[in-house]
């Protein structure tokens, strides 16, 4: 008999509720290692709501969600350091160089503060970034901002990384260099995560595709598979045809007509 692989992350029956709204209604998935899931889903699915239970940042769920094979809700926050994030929104501290802030984050995970500073260092240069490590963040533009943010989410070399919107902001050539990061990671067997509403950059990129729609799975699969199962041709037709959505010419049309009325006087 064959060796079953277990799965890093193992989500049975999730139901979310905020108040009087249900955000997530009942979702079952399991991840494997080398995996790259490409997590999309329209604003307000309850996309960073998963994410964000698998981080242990949201209570109050229902259900069952095991990271590395334990159950999250044991109290055990060792996986933690196993995992790598990068947010939605972060707060990077402004005021702080990049050496001060990838050094103390580094510490934050464990590393010694001169290994977690010359690693920081030679990874802010491979990404082009040397001469900026010992200025303020507040000074950097938004794309060598998400390039900080990245490596944050990696200096520990977790073994699962959340990303939402990984390539925010990045230039071209960055794309090109992040994306082979992420599939020579998934290589060595580390399970990458992320949300994006680049279609595109997702169709490309991931192994496997999870569709989210108000709370629910509504498709998963690789693209090609993804593509099967659907008569459309690109993942943004895929999307749009999963979740019901074909009026965009006419909300367009509506929005200009609304833009360009003139008020009486
Ligand atoms: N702290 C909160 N309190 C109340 N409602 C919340 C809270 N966080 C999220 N929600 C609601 O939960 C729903 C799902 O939000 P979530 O942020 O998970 O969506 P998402 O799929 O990540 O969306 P987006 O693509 O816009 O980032 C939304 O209706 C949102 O208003």
């Amino acid at each position: 008999m064959g060796l079953v692989e277990e799965p890093v992350i193992s989500i049975s029956g999730l139901w979310m509720n905020y108040s009087d709204r249900m955000v997530l209604r009942g979702i079952d998935l399991k991840v494997f290692q080398g995996q790259i899931i490409g997590y999309i889903g329209p604003n307000g699915a309850g996309k960073s709501t998963t994410v964000k239970i698998m981080l242990g940042l949201v209570e109050g769920y229902n259900g069952k969600v095991e990271i590395f094979g334990r159950d999250i809700a044991d109290g055990d926050t060792a996986y933690k350091r196993r995992i790598g994030y990068v947010p939605e929104v972060a707060e990077l501290y402004d005021s702080l160089t990049a050496r001060e802030y990838l050094t103390f984050i580094g510490e934050l995970y464990g590393l010694k503060r001169s290994s977690a500073d010359n690693k920081a260092e030679r990874l802010m240069t491979l990404l082009g970034l040397e001469k900026s490590y010992d200025m303020r963040i507040a000074s950097y533009s938004k794309g060598m901002k998400q390039k900080v943010l990245l490596i944050s989410s990696m200096l520990h070399d977790p073994d699962i990384l959340f990303l939402d919107e990984p390539l925010s902001g990045l230039d071209a050539n960055s794309v090109m260099i992040v994306k082979e990061i992420f599939a020579s990671l998934a290589a060595r067997g580390k399970t990458i995560f992320y949300s994006s509403h680049i279609m595109d950059v997702v169709e490309k990129i991931s192994s496997r595709i999870i569709l989210i729609d108000a709370g629910s799975i509504v498709a998963d699969g690789s693209f090609a598979e993804l593509k099967e199962k659907s008569a459309e041709g690109s993942l943004e037709e895929i999307f749009n045809q999963l979740t019901g959505f074909d009026k965009y010419r006419d909300i367009a049309g509506e929005f200009v007509a609304c833009m360009q009325e003139v008020s009486p006087v």
